[in-house]
Order: structure tokens, then C-alpha cells, then sequence
């Protein structure tokens, strides 16, 4: 690893100092026939015990493949490189892309949990909710009884009918209740992380904030490290401690929610905030971010988003940006951050000086 990258991890990917995953140089490849496609771009992130994590992108940007390498769960012939450390609180590091398959089993489910994106679907029709349950048990070697006493407290805690959730069938189930099963399911083997990829977007906004309400709630009684992906900045920004932003299959800029909401420093993230819906903005404010997103195949040379940015000049066309320090809690990896708020106005009044 390149001392620059060492660097690049220094503050605002590393957090506050008790990471319960590291992230080292990952990528994603997927060899096709049109050539190599890369989806994960050299990727570091610390994810800190107890945080909210948000991050967030555009559609194809990465934030599937970022969930599913927390995971080593990327889809086949996907090849995933670099290193994942679980860092359990009270037993050694366990490095994830080292793992055998047994060993990968036992850390999904009961250490680092997932609902995958779409997950909804994956709910077997001919199967109760409660049978959903004793499979998951069972396949780990884990009591049912006590397992489903503990799913019914979770039930509870989520605001569904114990009872009624267990014996009903997927589709007896409205789309809310079926997310908060799912999500009861991923924390029924007490995982220390619950990654959720877009857990909520096919849910009406309400519904949407409903459940990250509940998920809020009981975070603190299940001592969880949440990381949460959405395409919906707005969404993600009111429950995130912390938010990464992912822009062509890397991170470009990365600190608390709320500075990179006020004060965002990468033209790209500016302009997201501009594009995304969001009950504050009137509609004709909103503005679609210019050009298309890069192709997998071919990234651009120096900086991934020169040919969409405004700043964009001969230096961004060769040189590729580390991340540099806004705040000691803050990185971005631009040339100019220090310009994109004239060059991006948030003409909601997201910058303290408009
Ligand atoms: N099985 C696959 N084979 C090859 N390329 C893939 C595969 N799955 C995804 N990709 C590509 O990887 C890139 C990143 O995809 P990813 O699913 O991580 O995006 P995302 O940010 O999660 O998007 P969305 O918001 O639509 O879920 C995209 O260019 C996508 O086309
Ligand atoms: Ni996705």
C-alpha cells in the first residue's frame, strides 16, 4: 500500500478510533469479454464500533458491491481483493477474504449481518415467517425456542404482532411489515454489524422514515454498528452519524453527516444534494447532475469526475486526487474543493454564508 493511501485513511475514513471493520485497498473486478470491468476501486473505509454509517451514490456507483465486499459476498465471476478485518470486541481480528467457507457462514449472520438490496423477494412463498426463522437457527446450530422467544421480542421492539408475524406468510404481509421482518431475521444470531443495502426503497417515504425511526430506537439495545447505503442522500443524512460518498466505485468524500450536509466540499457530493428530492427543496430547484457516469470498463484518467465537473481543468484531466483534510473529521478528494461552493451553489441555503 502506498504511503498517499495510508494517508488517505489518516482522519476522516478512520473516525474516531475503535473500528469493528477495516476496509484495505479493495476492488472488484468482473473479466468480461469487452474487457476488464473494475467496481470497486481501491477502497478504504474504517467503519467505527457503534456508528451509522451512511453512504450514499448514484445508481451504478458501487454501494452494492462496497456492501456485498463487507460481506465477501460479491456475486460470481465478481473477484473482490485487497483486505476486510472484523475487529470482534473481545476476540481476535478475523480477516474475512481468509476465510473458509464454514467459518464465512458463521461470521455472516452471527457477527456481520446483511439485508441485501431487494431482499423483500427472497422471502420463501411457501414458508411461514416463523419457519423463515427456525431455518436460519437451525443452519447455524442455534435453539429454536429461545431464538424465537428473541424474535418475538424483536418483533415488539419493531412495532409488529409477535404472534400473528410468526404463523403469517410472505405474502399475507404489507411491504413496511415484510422490511421490518427482514430486518428481525438479520438480527436473530445478535450480529455485532447490520449492513443494509437500500433497505427501504421500495417503501413509501413515510414508511421509509418509520422504519429507520424504529431502527434508531433500537440500536442502542442491541449494541449495533448500522451501515446504511441509499441512493437517497436526504434519507440517509437524518439517521447517519457519519456519511461516504461514493462516486464511480470510490469514495470521494467522507465526514459527520452534518458538516458534509452543511458544508460539503466535493463539487460531485454538492451536487447530489442539489439532484436529490427531498421534502425541504422546492421541485424547481432541484437540478439532475450533468452527464453520465463512468463506464466500468474505462474510468477516466486523474480525477473520475473531471469530465462532469464544473471545476474540472488540465490538472483534474492527469492528476488523480488523494483525500485531503476539510476538518480534522472531514476528507475529500478533490484539487478544488475549496471553490465548489461558488462553483456549486446550494441555492437552498445549505452553506452558512448564502
Ligand atoms: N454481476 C455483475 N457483473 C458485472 N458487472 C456488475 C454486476 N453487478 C453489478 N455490476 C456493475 O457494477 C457497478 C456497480 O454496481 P452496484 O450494484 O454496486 O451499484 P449501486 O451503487 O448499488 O447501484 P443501485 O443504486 O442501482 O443499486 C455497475 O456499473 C454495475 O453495472
Ligand atoms: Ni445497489
Amino acid at each position: 500500500m502506498s504511503s498517499e493511501r495510508l494517508e488517505a485513511i489518516d482522519s476522516g475514513a478512520r473516525g474516531a478510533g475503535d473500528p469493528v471493520i477495516t476496509v484495505r485497498e479493495a476492488n472488484v473486478r468482473f473479466d468480461m469479454d469487452k474487457g476488464t470491468s473494475r467496481v470497486l476501486n481501491d477502497v478504504n473505509m474504517d467503519i467505527q464500533r457503534g456508528e451509522t454509517l451512511g453512504v450514499v451514490g448514484e445508481s451504478g456507483s458501487g454501494k452494492s458491491m462496497f456492501a456485498d465486499a463487507l460481506l465477501d459476498a460479491v456475486v460470481d465471476p465478481g473477484i473482490l481483493t485487497g483486505e476486510i478485518i472484523y475487529h470482534p470486541e473481545n476476540r481476535e481480528p478475523i480477516d474475512l477474504l481468509n476465510l473458509a467457507p464454514w467459518e464465512l457462514r458463521e461470521v455472516r449472520w452471527e457477527d456481520i449481518s446483511m439485508v441485501f438490496q431487494g431482499a423483500m423477494s427472497a422471502f420463501n412463498p411457501t414458508m411461514s415467517i416463523g419457519e423463515h426463522f427456525e431455518e436460519t437457527l437451525e443452519a447455524h446450530g442455534w435453539e429454536i425456542e429461545p431464538g424465537l422467544e428473541r424474535a418475538k421480542e424483536l418483533f415488539e421492539d419493531l412495532h409488529l404482532e409477535p404472534e400473528r408475524m410468526l404463523s403469517s406468510f410472505p405474502h399475507e404481509l404489507s411491504g413496511g411489515q415484510k422490511q421490518r421482518c427482514l430486518i428481525a431475521l438479520s438480527l436473530i444470531l445478535e450480529p455485532e454489524v447490520l449492513v443494509m443495502d437500500e433497505p427501504t426503497a421500495a417503501l413509501d417515504l413515510l414508511m421509509q422514515r418509520s422504519i429507520l425511526n424504529l431502527l434508531y430506537d433500537i440500536k442502542d439495545k442491541y449494541d449495533l454498528t448500522l451501515v446504511f447505503i441509499s441512493h437517497d442522500l436526504p434519507i440517509v443524512s437524518g439517521f447517519a452519524d457519519r456519511l461516504a460518498v461514493l462516486y464511480a466505485f470510490e469514495f470521494v468524500e467522507i465526514g459527520e453527516a452534518n458538516d458534509i450536509l452543511g458544508n460539503a466540499a466535493h463539487p460531485y457530493t454538492r451536487a447530489l444534494l442539489k439532484s436529490t428530492p427531498n421534502l425541504e427543496i422546492p421541485l424547481d430547484e432541484m437540478q439532475p447532475i450533468e452527464g453520465e457516469s463512468p463506464d466500468p470498463v474505462s474510468h477516466p484518467e486523474g480525477c473520475s469526475y473531471h469530465p462532469r465537473c464544473p471545476l474540472g481543468d488540465e490538472r483534474c484531466e492527469v492528476d488523480d486526487p488523494e483525500f485531503r483534510p476539510v476538518n480534522d473529521k472531514h476528507d475529500v478528494r478533490c484539487h478544488y474543493w475549496e471553490r465548489a461552493d461558488e462553483a456549486v451553489p446550494l441555492a437552498f441555503g445549505g452553506d452558512s454564508d448564502e
